[in-house]
């Protein structure tokens, strides 16, 4: 006893000397401040006039204590504000090494000395000590070439400008590339170690000079803008994660296609909701390019977050993050002034052609001996309605059988006659302008505010000039169509920025499938914010079809486990749900399987669904059709577009549940008929003049999409990029998942007599029910039911009626490692 505590005693004693770890980093760091200071002043108070002192040797120095040396008194007269050891430094460091661009040296030690001191990001000093130092050397050299380059000799004797160092690779460059190639070369050097140090984005150098070069001369700007957009929009991203898979797995995915067809629900069928505004917007400053990136760049060096905006998601480091509803993010929807500004008069008709048409269709409806009543006139952006209340007793298919005559007396094309007007006792003839107007994105998002609509879209104008938002909440889904060049595209992009200007991150996610992988790969960039993405694919954009497939699974299950909340929830719809969990009195418990939070909307985006259909055909029908079905009330929603209107793209299950459509300018009448069920389509004059049939409406509306360009998507899109998003992205769940989950409840649930009846079923190789019951004693129920088990896992076939089952299995060896691995 005694002997621990004397030894304890004498352990603490010796611990009061001991320098630790910690303590010996200190003392380093403190030593490196004050000799960073002590240099610092040293090589700032460098003299010419202490030179006498700089040829003393270190014998010299000795003497420097017998009192007779002439050298003591050379010391105290020394012009160093340290003395002769700081006239010494001094002289060494800007006469050896890089002149006064020696003083990086202190910067340094002192950095080091701070950053061991504190324990500070060791990181951050490494990329600061590259760039002092180069630097320094950089500019060094720069005055060695000044003062070496025989073609410029400028202060030939200033060694403080350069030091020996600058002055030798001054040397060697001027000889080698001369005085301006050095200097040129010198400069491109500077740039570069700014870049490497702090990892500088090239693309906003790019951006920078473009900006310059477009605004020195606006010649050059189209090709430099291709060179961009080439650049950076369409990137190919990596095909499917490939997966080892047993032959088991691959029977067990073979499997999985057969999906149980779930009970339909009658969906609720909301009234289409329809909100008209009419005026025009004052007119704002639009937001240059550079000064987004300068966005970017503040934004980068006040948080130092350049990484999370540039590089790729880490997909291992992501599952450990905090998933996005247990985050809030502070975020600021995009603002108008990206958008270009619409001109002055969007709807620009001269009186005299309105006259001149409305007397003309008089003249030829009373050729054919139609009397009319009244006409009117609603100009429109593109078209111009002309109401024509027709006398009494005339007929209105004497009309309609005009139109070709109307068209011919017009010369105009894209005429179309509607009889009667739904609502009023007129017949209308649309009439398109001598010129179109071009309907501005910004004059129909900027009244998106006053749109009660769940999910507004706010489509482009109608033939009266009114703003037209629509509510896909209660469209359910939309079904787009045109043939090129129609301006599908442009449809969809307003689409999406309808919604990118009227929701938070929060509130919707996109699942966008663009197998043109062109279109819409822009939106890449908002996977932080506004894109859903499955965690077994690594395409964010999904380009690929077979990855498009797997996706829309994706999408399916997730509807299947929102059912699952709403269930448990006791509620029937998104909105419902949403406003329960909000409420924590209101909110379910959370169990480990079923995590109660706000469900965002959904929003699926098919960009060509043909390339979809001639690669994977039915396959893709089933869960487009299933999602269609009942996707709605946990909000899911879809938008299918088309550029081939023809009945194996639009099947009749794909139309029968897309009650809400859209009708670009198509080739045909039959094309017509296909995506509206009526003719007009090929009516139309393309570049976003369209015809929107939305749900239960008998007729179709006529609006001119409004314009959205490329430019300003990106825009838009960056803005919403440089804002920091979610840290992990909203994952759809994994069919892997799903899979293994399924094949763990199946295999819990096996038969004891399972491995059994699989033997005599490889035995015979025949896969049926009463050769289970005759050589296991078993009963039909009970032998049925392991025959349905032997096909989940893949060792017979699908039933075939009355036939027996194929038998998969060839051998019992084979049956044997399956068992096995089960
Ligand atoms: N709303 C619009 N207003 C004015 N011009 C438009 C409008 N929509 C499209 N355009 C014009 O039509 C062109 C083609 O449009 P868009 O690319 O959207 O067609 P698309 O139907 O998607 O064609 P594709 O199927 O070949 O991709 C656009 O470049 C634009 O010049």
């Amino acid at each position: 006893m005694s002997k621990k505590k004397s030894k304890k005693n004498s352990n603490s004693e010796r611990e009061y000397f001991i320098i630790t770890p910690r303590k010996k980093k200190k003392l380093l760091g403190l030593f490196l401040i004050v000799f960073s200071l002590f240099l610092f002043l040293s090589i700032l108070s460098y003299s010419r006039a202490d030179e006498a002192a700089f040829s003393y040797t270190i014998k010299d120095l000795l003497e420097l204590f017998s009192p007779s040396a002439e050298l003591s008194k050379n010391i105290s007269n020394a012009h160093n504000w340290l003395g002769i050891i700081g006239a010494y430094l001094a002289y060494f460091f800007i006469h050896s090494t890089i002149g006064y661009f020696s003083l990086v040296f202190p910067v340094v030690i002192f950095l080091w000395g701070y950053t061991v001191l504190k324990a500070a990001d060791f990181k951050l000093s490494i990329y600061i000590t590259n760039f002092l130092i180069a630097t320094g050397l950089i500019l060094a050299a720069f005055f060695g070439v000044l003062q070496t380059a025989p073609e410029i000799g400028l202060f030939p004797d200033v060694y403080e400008l350069s030091g020996n160092i600058g002055k030798f690779f001054g040397t060697v460059l001027s000889r080698l590339l001369g005085g301006l190639g050095s200097i040129i070369f010198l400069f491109a050097l500077l740039v570069a170690t700014l870049i490497i140090s702090f990892d500088i984005k090239l693309s906003v150098l790019y951006y920078k000079l473009i900006q310059y070069f477009e605004n020195s001369s606006s010649g050059k700007k189209d090709e430099v803008e291709v060179k961009i957009k080439k650049e950076t929009g369409a990137e190919e991203i990596g095909s499917k994660k490939k997966e080892k898979e047993s032959p088991l797995k691959t029977l067990l995915r073979k499997k999985d296609k057969a999906v149980e067809e779930q009970e339909l629900e009658t969906e609720e069928r909301a009234p289409e909701t329809r909100i008209k505004i009419l005026k025009k917007e004052e007119t704002p400053a639009v937001k240059t390019v550079e000064e987004i990136y300068d966005q970017v760049e503040k934004k980068k060096s006040k948080e130092n977050k350049e990484e999370e905006i540039e590089e790729r998601v880490d997909f291992t480091k992501e599952a450990d993050l905090p998933d996005q509803w247990e985050e809030k993010i502070n975020y600021k929807p995009p603002t108008l002034d990206l958008l270009q500004a619409p001109e002055e008069e969007e709807i620009k008709v001269h009186e005299s052609e309105l006259k001149r048409n409305a007397q003309l269709l008089k003249d030829k409806l009373a050729l054919f001996d139609i009397q009319i009543e009244d006409i009117t006139v609603t100009p429109g952006p593109v078209v111009t309605l002309y109401e024509i209340v027709p006398a009494p007793g005339v007929k209105i298919s004497r009309i309609v059988s005009l139109e070709h005559d109307i068209a011919l007396a017009l010369a105009a094309r894209g005429i179309r006659i509607i009889a009667p007007i739904p609502g009023k006792s007129a017949i209308g003839v649309e009439i398109p302008n001598a010129e179109a107007s071009i309907v501005r994105a910004y004059s129909v998002l900027s009244k998106l505010k006053g749109a009660k609509a769940e999910l507004p879209l706010a489509l482009g104008k109608t033939i009266s000039g009114d703003v037209y938002i629509s509510d896909l909440a209660t469209m359910p889904h939309l079904l787009i169509a045109g043939s090129t060049g129609s301006g599908k595209s442009v449809g969809i992009n307003m689409i999406i920025n309808s919604l990118l200007y009227s929701k938070h991150p929060s509130d919707i996610k996109f699942v966008i499938i663009d197998p043109k992988k062109i279109e819409l790969s822009f939106y890449k960039k908002l996977s932080k914010h506004f894109l859903a993405v499955s965690p077994d694919l690594n395409e964010e954009i999904i380009t690929n079809p077979s990855n498009a497939l797997l996706a829309l699974k994706a999408v399916e299950f997730e509807m299947e486990k929102r059912y699952d909340k709403l269930a448990k929830a006791g509620v029937r719809n998104i909105m419902d749900y949403n406003k329960k969990v909000l409420n924590p009195r209101t909110k379910p418990k959370d169990t480990d399987e079923m995590k109660h939070h706000k469900l965002p909307y959904i929003i699926v985006i098919i960009d060509e669904l043909a390339d979809l259909m001639i690669t994977s055909g039915k396959e893709v029908e089933e869960p487009i059709a299933r999602l269609a079905q009942l996707a709605r009330a946990v909000g899911i929603h879809l938008i299918l577009a088309t550029q081939r209107p023809s009945v194996n793209v639009i099947t009749g299950v794909i139309k029968a549940n897309f009650s809400s459509r859209i009708a670009y300018q198509v080739a045909s009448k039959i094309d017509s008929r296909t995506i509206l069920d009526m003719n007009g389509a090929e009516q139309l004059l393309g570049r976003g003049d369209m015809l929107f049939l939305p749900t239960g409406m008998p007729k179709p509306i006529r609006i001119q999409n409004a314009f959205i360009s490329t430019e300003e998507v990106e825009k838009v899109v960056n803005h919403i990029y440089i804002q920091e998003g979610y840290s992990k992205r909203y994952f759809l769940p994994s069919l892997q998942e799903k899979q293994k989950s399924e094949m763990y409840d199946m295999l819990s649930d096996l038969d004891p007599m399972f491995e059994e009846a699989a033997r005599v079923v490889v035995r015979h190789q025949q896969g049926s029910v009463s050769l289970l019951q005759r050589r296991l004693k078993l009963g039909y129920s009970r032998a049925a039911r392991i025959i349905d088990q032997l096909e989940q896992v893949g060792i017979v076939g699908p039933s075939e009626g009355s036939k027996a089952r194929e038998v998969i299995v060839e051998n019992e060896e084979q049956l044997e490692t399956i068992l096995r691995s089960l």
